[in-house]
């Protein structure tokens, strides 16, 4: 696979992490200097099969394609674990619409029992929603969460090192009840007369996010407010992003970037699917020692009076998912809007 960037993202090479002791030495510190510079890079040679990725983006084509009322039988608005389907324009992101169709897709479980005593983030757990139209999507997804949780927790491990701190530092933030978030999200094509917003500028709110990409661009990455680099497409790859969780981790020597995507142009399409690496629900991220060189350069998590970060991980997370999800917000968790 060519080394060559499309962008200005660093391209780092998981295959050399298994490499010999000097390989493995040059890729953690090309990982942790990404880390720090940008909080973005591609991510080749990670051992998903070409041939499941391309599954996985058939299948989400095939259930974009559905008639809208199988689709609607599985909308995010009758889940109160916020799953399911949200028709574009219905998410929103600094208080305005994301011109994106998507169905959510979480940790498989069962809901826990609602009682007045317990957090209301408890809620958030639950089955998915899966549509009878297209029985294959959750035999094709579910495997594909299973790898890539795999990816993602080698990762991990490999940022932890890249930090000096133990290859199985962030383990137990991980624990037995991972919180795995997919989404399947199609852009629509826009006029140039309408709105381009694909997804607002945000931060993600877990951990990691590895993003499968098709060949249209639009995703762009936030060096300072007003220099934004394009994350082009580089086919193979999965471009990885640093959440929140990393930036409260590391007292803000990380930094989850801010990212947007800009819709394509009217008549094309653009197809991401996103697997955000979570934490477990009950957690509390703490200030894990950096070594002295690394955590005077630490500033602490970024203040955002719009998007407070929150080191109590479901709260953290519900907080999200109520801005973006109006409509779920008001049925399940009437106590929590306004
Ligand atoms: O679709 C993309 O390229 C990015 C999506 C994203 O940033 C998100 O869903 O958090
Ligand atoms: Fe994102």
């Amino acid at each position: 696979m060519s080394k060559l960037s499309p962008s200005e993202l660093p391209i780092i090479d998981f295959a050399l992490l298994s490499g010999t002791e000097p390989q493995r030495k040059e890729i953690l510190e090309k990982l942790g200097q990404a880390a720090r510079d940008i909080g973005f890079f591609y991510l080749i040679n990670h051992g998903i099969d070409r041939k499941l990725s391309d599954n996985v983006q058939r299948v989400a084509r095939a259930f974009f394609a559905l008639p809208q009322d199988e689709k609607l039988k599985v909308k995010m608005a009758n889940s109160p674990h916020f799953r399911g389907y949200n028709l574009a324009g219905v998410e929103i992101t600094r208080s305005k619409p994301d011109f994106r169709e998507q169905f959510d897709i979480g940790a498989e479980r069962e809901a826990l029992p609602v009682t007045a005593d317990s957090p209301t983030w408890q809620r958030m757990q639950g089955p998915n929603q899966w549509p009878d139209a297209l029985p294959e999507l959750q035999i094709v997804i579910t495997h594909w969460q299973q790898k890539m949780t795999q990816v993602a927790l080698e990762l991990l491990r490999a940022f932890a090192e890249a930090l000096h701190l133990p290859r199985h530092a962030f383990d137990n933030l991980y624990g037995d009840y991972p919180n795995e978030h997919i989404k399947l999200i199609r852009y629509p094509g826009r006029a140039d007369s309408e709105s381009r917003q694909g997804v607002g500028a945000h931060k993600d709110s877990g951990f990691l996010t590895l993003l499968l990409q098709d060949d249209r661009p639009g995703l762009k990455v936030e060096v300072t407010p007003d220099n934004w680099i394009a994350a082009s497409p580089l086919p193979g790859s999965f471009v990885v992003n640093i959440g929140e969780l990393l930036e409260l981790a590391t007292n803000g020597y990380l930094r989850a970037t801010v990212h947007r995507v800009v819709s394509p142009q009217a008549a094309n399409e653009r197809l991401s699917i996103a697997f955000f690496l979570g934490a477990q629900l009950d957690m509390v991220v703490p200030v894990y020692p950096l070594p002295e060189a690394l955590a005077q350069l630490a500033q602490g998590p970024t203040s955002d009076p719009l998007n407070p970060l929150l080191r109590d991980v479901g709260w953290n997370y519900l907080k999200g998912r109520l801005r973006s999800h109006p409509e779920v917000a008001q049925r399940f968790y009437p106590e929590h809007t306004n």
